[in-house]
Order: structure tokens, then C-alpha cells, then sequence
């Protein structure tokens, strides 16, 4: 009888044994899923990813944690709205990077004979901010069928996974996976820049792998992976870069014929009076970039709205706004024209204010008076424009 309950006693220890067990290693696992910086990222990306295989109809690929980062960044090309023909004007650069990007991506059989075709590994987008480079490069994604990974500098930079090269090397392995894939990388001259003393080392690290990766891939004739740059500033460009990037198309100020045909792009679909001359309208926009215009499209857009809300109130309610006239994208372009030259005018001084300092002696006090009164000059300049401004 003694024997009997002794045994009860060990059982129930036994069970009270294993269930705090059980419990402490369910409060860890909890804990640990809890503290773990990564979980939510991975979670998102996770999810991503299995979209991503769905969105292109190809099965989960087996991804790193890493690669798990990079694929919140990567764009399915049906998914993309851009298309050479959402893009006014840049006829002789989209020709050429028909032939030289989207070809060998779609046709790579094409290619693939003899030492001197090869697909692109590296093309390079420079000039001003918003000339249509973000544009341009969404719209050879679109085109050629090719996943677009948007390389964010800040993401690979990520404190969380510590480790930016493992991050770099993820960006190609996950294109490898994906293929054909573009690796977009804008403002390149932020990351692939030239070398500073004062680059932290983490940095510089990040450089030398994403280059020696490259390179595997220029190697490679079968990989339909190619690196596609985009930069304001292609002077600050490290010169190891620019030897990747042999392509290199500038994307400038648009022409007046240029204007016109980004107007008509951007306007097409809205509501807008047949009878617009858009080579007038682009004749008033001298120094417009693509972005200018699209601005100026949309301030004009209000008048008809404000147009509808003054007749409501006049008691002459209409059903919807009229739809958007000449005169209402000459209206705007009349106020925003002064803005347009004074920052102009405060670039072209500025630069000219650089170029002082940097030719002169700091010591030499007549070049110094002269470039502090070229200051005020500038200023005050600029306070009057945005004066007239305010007042018209
Ligand atoms: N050629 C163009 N045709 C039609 N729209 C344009 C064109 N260029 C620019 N735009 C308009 O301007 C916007 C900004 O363009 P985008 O971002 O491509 O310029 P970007 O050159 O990449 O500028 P940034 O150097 O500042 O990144 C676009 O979303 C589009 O609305």
C-alpha cells in the first residue's frame, strides 16, 4: 500500500516535472520569437516573397534571410504602370536600350552566339532631377519582363542585420534566383561614389563586395541579370564604377519638341479641350524637366474644380468640372515662370560663387569682400523674385 502511493507520488512529480519543463521552453521560445529585431522584417518578407513566387507564377525559391530583406524591394514587372510609351520624348535612348537591354533580355538565344554580342551587364542614366531616369528604368523592367530589384541603400545599411556585405552579396544572389532581373541602384553616386578617406569601414566593405560581384556576373554569358544606375552628379563616380557601367546615356533638358510630347503623354486619359496647342504651351516652358511639367499639369487641374465650386456658390451648380483648357496650363506656367528663373538664377550664381572659393586663396581679403558681396547679391536677388512673386 506504502509502495502503491509512493509510486502515485513520483508519477505526479514526474508529470509535474515535465510540464514545467514544457512550459519553460514555451516561455523561451516565446520570448526569443519576441526579442528577435529580425521577426517582423522576416514575417514581411516572407509574405512577400510567397507573392512575389505567386505574382510570377514560379514556385518558392529558397531563400536566406537575407535574401528574405532584399525581396521586400523586389517589383514584379506586370505590376509595374510604366511603359516606353508613358515616356514623352528620349526617342533615340529608348531605341537604344531596346536594342541593347530589352532584346538580349527577351531573346537571349540571339546572343548568345560568338564573343562580340553579349548582353549589357551595366548601363548608366545621368542628368538633371526629373528628366525621367526613375522612369526610364522602370519602363525597361516592364519591357523586357525582368523583376525589378530597387537596391535601397538604406536597407542594406540595415542595423539590424549587421552584416551590409551579406546584404550586398543577397542583392545578386536573389536576382540569380530570379532571373531575368534588373538591379536598379538611383542616386548610385551615394553608394558607389568616389572613395573618401573619411568612408566608414563598413561602407568602403560594401563597395568591394557589390564590385567583386559584379564582375562574377559580367562574367557569366548565361546570367540575364544587369545592373542599371541611375545619377544626378555621374562626376562623383567612383572610375572603377564607371568601367562597369559601360553604357552610359544622358537624360537631359527636354526640347521644346520634347515638352510638347511629354505634355500629350501626360495629359492623355484626363479631361482636357481638344483645341490645346501643346508645341505653344511647350514653347513657354523653356527649362522644364519632365517633373516641371508634370507639376504644372497638376496645379492646372484645379482651375476647372475652382471653376465648379464658384458657380456652385453662384447658385449655377454643374455636374462635373470642365474639362481642363489652354489657358488654364498658361495661367499657371505665368505665376510659377519667376520661381522657375530664380532658381535659375540662385544655381547659376551659386555655382559660380563655388568655382570662386574654390579657385581662391582663403587668405586674399579684396577676393573674399568680392565673393561676400556676390552673396548678398545672390540673396537679394532671390528676395526680390520671391517678392514679385508673392505679389502677382
Ligand atoms: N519624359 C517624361 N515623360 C513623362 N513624364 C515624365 C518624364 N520625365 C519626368 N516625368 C514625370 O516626372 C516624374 C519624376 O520623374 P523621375 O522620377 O523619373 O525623374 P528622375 O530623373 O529619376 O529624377 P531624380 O533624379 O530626382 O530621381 C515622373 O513620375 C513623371 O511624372
Amino acid at each position: 500500500m506504502k509502495s502503491g502511493s509512493s509510486e502515485t507520488k513520483l508519477l505526479q512529480e514526474l508529470i509535474l516535472y515535465a510540464a514545467s519543463a514544457a512550459l519553460s521552453c514555451l516561455v523561451l521560445f516565446v520570448g526569443l520569437r519576441q526579442l528577435d529585431p529580425n521577426r517582423e522584417a522576416s514575417k514581411k518578407a516572407l509574405e512577400h516573397k510567397k507573392e512575389i513566387a505567386k505574382r510570377l507564377g514560379r514556385p518558392l525559391i529558397q531563400t536566406n534571410p537575407y535574401e528574405d530583406v532584399i525581396a521586400c524591394d523586389v517589383v514584379n514587372p506586370d505590376h509595374i504602370d510604366v511603359e516606353f510609351n508613358s515616356i514623352g520624348g528620349l526617342e533615340s535612348i529608348k531605341q537604344a536600350l531596346c536594342e541593347l537591354v530589352i532584346l538580349p533580355m527577351r531573346r537571349p538565344e540571339l546572343f548568345s552566339h560568338g564573343k562580340l554580342l553579349g548582353p549589357q551587364k551595366g548601363v548608366l542614366l545621368y542628368g538633371p532631377p526629373g528628366t525621367g531616369k526613375t522612369m526610364l528604368a522602370k519602363a525597361i523592367a516592364k519591357e523586357s519582363g525582368a523583376v525589378f530589384i530597387n537596391v535601397r541603400i538604406s536597407n542594406l545599411m540595415s542595423k539590424w542585420f549587421g552584416d551590409a556585405q551579406k546584404l550586398v552579396a543577397a542583392v545578386f544572389s536573389l536576382a540569380h534566383k530570379l532571373q531575368p532581373a534588373i538591379i536598379f541602384i538611383d542616386e548610385v553616386d551615394s553608394f558607389l561614389g568616389q572613395r573618401k578617406a573619411t568612408d566608414h569601414e563598413a561602407l568602403t566593405n560594401m563597395k568591394t563586395e557589390f564590385m567583386a560581384l559584379w564582375d562574377g556576373f559580367t562574367t557569366d554569358q548565361n546570367a540575364r541579370v544587369m545592373v542599371l544606375a541611375a545619377t544626378n552628379r555621374p562626376s562623383e563616380l567612383d572610375e572603377a564604377i564607371l568601367r562597369r557601367l559601360p553604357q552610359a546615356f544622358e537624360i537631359g533638358f527636354p526640347d521644346r519638341k520634347e515638352r510638347a510630347e511629354i505634355l500629350k503623354v501626360i495629359l492623355r486619359g484626363e479631361r482636357v479641350e481638344d483645341t490645346i496647342d501643346y508645341d505653344r504651351i511647350a514653347s513657354l516652358c523653356d527649362g522644364y524637366t519632365g517633373s516641371d511639367l508634370f507639376e504644372l499639369c497638376k496645379k492646372a487641374a484645379y482651375f476647372p474644380i475652382r471653376d465648379l465650386l464658384n458657380d456652385e456658390k453662384s447658385g449655377k451648380p454643374s455636374a462635373e468640372p470642365r474639362p481642363l483648357s489652354e489657358t488654364d496650363l498658361e495661367k499657371v506656367i505665368a505665376t510659377s515662370k519667376k520661381t522657375q528663373v530664380a532658381a535659375n538664377e540662385y544655381n547659376s550664381l551659386r555655382s559660380q560663387l563655388a568655382g570662386l572659393s574654390r579657385q581662391t586663396d582663403t587668405d586674399d581679403y579684396p577676393v573674399q569682400a568680392a565673393i561676400s558681396e556676390l552673396s548678398k547679391l545672390v540673396v537679394s536677388q532671390i528676395l526680390n523674385l520671391q517678392a514679385e512673386n508673392q505679389d502677382s
